[in-house]
């Protein structure tokens, strides 16, 4: 039986993607969009059936619903008569609840809450998870079986879903904008461009690795960096004294106060 992504945007395109690099036939995977333009660009990209949402719905085993958390309601009050009992639903959106999705889906189904990253894209996603009220062992099984892949699976409690999705699903977003930051910073200093820009992505490619694989705590990595009377420290004073580690905590609990308010659009 196959599996849908219903919403194939950019989070539904790259989860596709990922499925199809894990090894799934195209001809198990099914694709709904809203626009055909954006049909076309799937079927030709991937050779995935591109079907209305109620075909889906009725024909796959698992479906992945990745429309935005505000398309969510009129989604689910389309498909929602058509599921039938035994569909697996995994519900990729921010905010949304698990018993969001069950309140609208007439047959008693197992939701699964997921909350990945476009990581996804390169095979190294954050994925956390987190079962919906008729959901059981199996079905988060299945769901890891899906996600690991393409990155690291965790489970976790739904309570913990919004704080998950402001850290890790919104994260690759703060990591890119220290990115622009620090080669702003380069071009200041009067270094080309495209040399700054090779020198950050290195610099924080190398430290991500070092960190992942030394095991070492970043407080220990950080300090191994920070010389007495020397430059780093100058640096790291002067974050300080702008509260860039203030401005982290508030920055990831407004998304995450943000994530709460998207289930009611
Ligand atoms: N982007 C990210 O980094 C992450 C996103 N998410 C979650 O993934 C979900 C999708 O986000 P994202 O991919 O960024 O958003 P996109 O807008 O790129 O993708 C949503 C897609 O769903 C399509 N769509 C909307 N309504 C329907 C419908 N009724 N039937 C079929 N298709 C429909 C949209 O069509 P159209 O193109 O016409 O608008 C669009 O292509 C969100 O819920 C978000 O919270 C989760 C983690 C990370
Ligand atoms: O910004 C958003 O709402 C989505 C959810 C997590 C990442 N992007």
């Amino acid at each position: 039986m196959p599996i849908a992504i219903l919403g194939t945007g950019k989070m539904g395109e790259a989860l596709l993607s990922g499925l199809l690099r894990a090894g799934f036939e195209p001809d198990r995977v099914l694709a709904t969009v809203r626009r055909p333009e954006r049909g076309e660009v799937i079927a030709e990209r991937y050779k995935v059936r591109v079907v209305p949402n109620v075909e889906a719905a009725q024909t796959a085993s698992t479906l992945v619903l990745a429309v935005k958390p505000q398309d969510m309601a009129r989604l689910l009050d389309e498909i929602g008569p058509h599921v039938p009992a035994g569909t697996l639903v995994i519900s990729a959106a921010a905010g949304i609840t698990t018993a969001f999705v069950e309140a609208r889906i007439k047959e008693r189904v197992p939701v699964v809450r997921v909350m990945s990253n476009t990581p996804v894209l390169v095979d190294e996603a954050m994925s956390v998870i987190s079962a919906g009220s008729h959901a059981e062992e199996e079905h988060l099984r299945r769901v890891e079986e899906l996600f690991s892949p393409v990155g690291k699976v965790l489970r976790l409690p739904e309570s913990l879903q919004d704080a998950a999705t402001a850290l890790s699903g919104s994260g690759p977003a703060y990591f890119f904008y220290l990115v622009e930051a620090m080669v702003d910073a380069g071009i200041l200093l009067g270094m080309p461009r495209a040399a700054a820009l090779e020198m950050v992505i290195q610099t924080l490619v190398g430290s991500a690795i070092m960190l992942r694989d030394s095991g070492e705590h970043p407080v220990i990595l950080r300090e191994a960096v920070t010389s007495p009377g020397g430059t780093t420290i100058a640096a790291v004073a002067e974050l300080e004294r702008h509260r860039v580690r203030a401005a982290f905590l508030d920055a990831i609990s407004a998304a995450r106060d943000r994530g709460r308010e998207l289930a009611s659009g």
